[in-house]
């Protein structure tokens, strides 16, 4: 039986990060956002489904979906994140459905996900490792690697679930608050202690 652990927490606490440290033990890893981006390129059903439901303006120049004029749209407000994940869930689900199961032959498959409780992802997972970080340092981290203004950073992490609920809810809380060595080092120790045979 492969076990399946749904890796969530909010934005920029270092969910990918930690993807990358499973992938390194050779743990297939499912990227949510990855998945969500390979929905809507041009062409797609996905790119055609927003089209209908936000109009022609998301699309840039060159085809694409303009990431972010809608990203400025939608953390800037509720109403056009609910519409957004509205026309994306029905895509995102079955999608990462098959790239899970696709996996069976591991022991342990890893769906990195930041919305995995928003999007009622929790009950599919056999296990959910949240990963933890002070507000302030999740701020600061956010505005440092994605170049967005304090407001706009604040939106962002707004639009999300509250952290205390979904640590309160899993079965292992990493905190990142460390330097990258330090979180591995937690995270492949928790790896070496972990039976996933049964
Ligand atoms: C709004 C979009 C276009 C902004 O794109 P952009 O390239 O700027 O950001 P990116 O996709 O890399 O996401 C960055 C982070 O924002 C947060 N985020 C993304 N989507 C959501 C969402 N629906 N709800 C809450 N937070 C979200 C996550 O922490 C994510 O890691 C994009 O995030 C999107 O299409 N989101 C909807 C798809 C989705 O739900 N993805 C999450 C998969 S579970
Ligand atoms: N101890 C740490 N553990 C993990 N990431 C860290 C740590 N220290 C600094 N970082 C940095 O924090 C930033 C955010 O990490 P990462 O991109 O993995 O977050 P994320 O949770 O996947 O974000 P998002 O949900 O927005 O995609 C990166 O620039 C990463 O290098």
């Amino acid at each position: 039986m492969t076990t399946w652990l749904g890796l969530t927490g909010g934005t920029a606490v270092g969910k990918s990060t930690i993807a990358n440290f499973f992938a390194d033990q050779s743990v297939p890893v499912v990227d949510a956002d990855q998945v969500a981006r390979q929905l809507v390129t041009p062409g797609t059903p996905g790119l055609t489904a927003l089209i209908s439901e936000f109009g022609p303006e998301i699309v840039a120049e060159n085809g694409t979906l303009d990431r972010k004029m809608l990203g400025q749209l939608v953390f800037h407000q509720p109403a056009e994140l609910t519409r957004l994940n509205r026309v994306m869930a029905p895509l995102l689900l079955p999608e990462i459905l098959r790239r899970m199961k696709r996996e069976r032959n591991s022991e342990l498959v890893v769906l990195d996900a930041p919305t995995l409780f928003e999007a009622g992802y929790v009950p599919l997972m056999d296990l959910t490792m949240v990963v933890v970080l002070s507000p302030a340092k999740q701020l600061e981290r956010l505005m440092a690697r994605d170049g967005l203004d304090q407001q706009a950073a604040a939106e962002r992490i707004a639009s999300q679930w509250s952290p205390s609920f979904k640590a309160s809810q899993a079965d292992v809380v990493i905190d990142s608050s460390g330097t990258i060595a330090k979180t591995r080092k937690k995270v492949l120790k928790w790896l070496d202690d972990t039976d996933f045979s049964g």
